[in-house]
């Protein structure tokens, strides 16, 4: 998969797919992430990018030629097509099925906004779609892209290791938050470790495991639990959470 990321600081963006996953899968030749700087493409000796907002107000606009000069030579570094995602607060709020949809793309490409954002007609001609990464303002998209080629990254064949791809099995794959996890030592001042963990006994530790998803769901993301999705035996293991939980 090849992601190229238009910023004002591609520096950024290739730091942080260098390190640990993403970057790991890039080693692994799974992904292949390009910075492109819309200022290599701004005509003039300034080499300006962005100008002062018509209808007056604060701050400064990401200005059409550089963008869009920018965009066509990231466009044209490969063959394939390339729909263009705009990272902004204005966006479709990314989610685990967006992040699927995004991962099975030969390529797109990523834009990341400055300033108060970019000019109205570039989103017009060159986007495809917005991306918002939750309802707050940053200073910048790169930090969404970040968050974007992550969660893309780590759902390519190969770039998780198995110890790493349990993560897999539970909100990701069903929509359920995770259940909770312990490791060594077994007896703490801070606890024990839940006996049903160490029984050995695998099916009763999945059954656990699933009603600790659901039953954490139900308690703190309702919103995710659509009763109409859970099967019979999900029902029953979340009805039985809830006895205990109220009991
Ligand atoms: C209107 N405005 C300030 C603005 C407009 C466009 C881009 C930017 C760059 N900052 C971003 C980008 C994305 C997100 C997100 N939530 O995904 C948050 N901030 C800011």
């Amino acid at each position: 998969m090849r992601i190229d990321v238009v910023s004002l600081f591609p520096e950024f963006i290739a730091q942080s797919a260098a390190v640990g996953v993403v970057g790991r899968a890039q080693q692994r030749d799974l992904l292949d992430v390009h910075g492109w700087n819309p200022r290599d493409y701004a005509q003039g000796g300034y080499r300006r990018v962005d100008d002062r907002p018509f209808g007056g107000g604060p701050g400064m606009v990401m200005m059409i030629e550089p963008l869009q000069a920018c965009l066509r030579a990231a466009r044209e570094a490969d063959a394939r097509p390339a729909p263009v995602f705009y990272l902004s607060p204005q966006g479709a709020p990314l989610t685990q099925t967006r992040v699927r949809q995004l991962a099975a793309m030969p390529r797109f490409i990523l834009l990341c906004g400055r300033y108060e954002g970019v000019d109205e007609r570039v989103l017009a001609a060159e986007v495809d779609a917005e991306i918002s990464i939750g309802d707050y303002v940053l200073s910048g998209g790169e930090l969404a892209a970040a968050v974007v080629i992550d969660a893309v990254a780590r759902l390519q064949d190969g770039a998780l290791n198995d110890a790493e791809s349990a993560v897999q099995d539970s909100f990701e794959g069903d929509g359920l938050l995770d259940c909770p996890h312990y490791t060594h030592p077994a007896s703490h001042p801070l606890g024990e470790v839940p006996a049903v963990l160490r029984s050995g006994d695998h099916a009763a530790i999945a059954r656990w495991r699933r009603m600790q998803a659901l039953g954490r769901t139900w308690l703190r993301r309702p919103d995710l639990l659509d009763e109409a999705a859970l099967s019979k035996a999900d029902a029953q293991l979340l009805a039985q959470f809830r006895r205990e939980h109220d009991a």
